[in-house]
């Protein structure tokens, strides 16, 4: 079921490919099961050579011919995503990823945010494949905007792989907009089954990213409900910090624009304040790039390389690093990646 509707909703040559891929791996499981059950009725006498047999284990090579070259395909679709990708990283903004289980409204408040139409519906799985948008916040920070496919419990084992590739976009981004239903009686849960879907991502807290938890559809909730949560939330916002597990709260309504100007305000907070220590290597003669990092950012280290030029490490905001970017046109990595290019060039 949860197969068909991604069947029907998916846009995009990666998700037709991966339902596709899905469909001939639980027909492949099916085949296994019965040809094991006809084994035991035979008593388990293991010969080949019944022609039902014969048949399972053609139809099991024809299906094993056709997952093959869905896989090729998949990762030949991926392969160009990673290039796009990689050139998209060099985009100096911050990614803000939404993320959510499905129908928390992300959407909604995607095109609130962007004032685009993307589509958002009563149903499960509106949204297939993710989608970016540039915005700029009332403050002038421009981000890229990023929504995203919605997390459901007890996903299908073949799918996880399914949303996982869709969902690559999250491991990139500087802050995390985790959109709730809190008017949804099983609010709860459902952040669970996010939280835990997130860690099967690979995304952690240590990786510096920070994390606002909207709790959205708060103009269905009672008002006294409201007014418990509008107080807890604009309590723990100062104190919080910022990860998954201690998200900063902030009480909204996508549907009717309340709280959002307390979420740009927040995530303006994030980009600016939060320091992740990253690092970039320059060539020889980047003496302006240098200084500009000395004057701005908190410098950590500055190790020449061969071929003089230095790799720099720093703490600074997701906010200067992409005015660096966009200035000096150099993209911030790990310390290991900027020492391994610094050899490559
Ligand atoms: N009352 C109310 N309804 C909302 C709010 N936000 C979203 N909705 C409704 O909730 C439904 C789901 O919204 P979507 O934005 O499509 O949800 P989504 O999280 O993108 O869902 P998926 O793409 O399936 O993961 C729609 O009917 C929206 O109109 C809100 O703040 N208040
Ligand atoms: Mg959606």
């Amino acid at each position: 079921m949860i197969l068909e509707i991604f069947g029907e909703r998916a846009q995009t040559r990666e998700g037709v490919l991966q339902v596709a891929l899905a469909h001939l791996t639980y027909q492949r499981s099916r085949l296994v099961r019965s040809w094991t059950h006809l084994e035991r009725q035979r008593g388990g006498a293991g010969f080949l050579g019944g022609p039902g047999e014969r048949q399972i284990e053609a139809d099991r090579r024809v299906l094993a011919g056709k997952i093959d070259r869905l896989k090729a395909q998949l990762e030949e679709v991926r392969r160009t995503r990673t290039l796009q990708r990689a050139k998209r990283s060099k985009a100096p903004q911050p990614v803000v990823a939404l993320v959510g289980y499905t129908n928390a409204g992300k959407s909604t408040l995607f095109n609130r945010l962007t004032g685009a139409e993307v589509m958002s519906a009563d149903l499960l799985f509106a949204t297939l494949d993710p989608t970016m948008r540039k915005v700029d916040l009332p403050s002038g920070t421009r981000v890229i905007l990023s929504d995203t496919v919605g997390f459901i419990s007890d996903l299908p084992t073949t799918l996880v792989a399914a949303f996982r590739a869709t969902l690559e976009e999250v491991l990139e981004a500087d802050v995390i907009l985790h959109v709730r239903d809190v008017a949804h009686e099983e609010t709860d849960a459902q952040r669970a089954d996010v939280l835990s879907v997130l860690g099967e991502l690979g995304v952690h807290d240590e990786d510096g990213r920070r994390v606002i938890e909207v709790w959205n559809k708060a103009d269905l909730l009672p008002s006294a409900d409201r007014d418990v949560l509008s107080s807890t939330a604009r309590t723990r916002a100062d104190d919080a910090r910022g990860t998954l597990e201690d998200p900063i709260p902030v009480l909204a309504s996508a549907l009717t624009g309340e709280g959002l100007d307390t979420l740009f305000a927040e995530i303006e907070r994030l980009l600016t304040a939060e320091h992740r220590t990253r690092s970039v290597a320059l060539p020889p003669g980047e003496g302006a790039a240098l200084s500009w990092l000395h004057e701005r950012t908190d410098v950590v280290s500055a190790e020449t390389t061969d071929d003089g030029g230095v790799v720099v490490t720093v703490r600074l905001g997701a906010k200067e690093s992409g005015q660096f970017q966009e200035r000096f046109g150099y993209a911030f990595a790990t310390a290991e990646e900027a020492h391994r290019g610094r050899k490559r060039a």
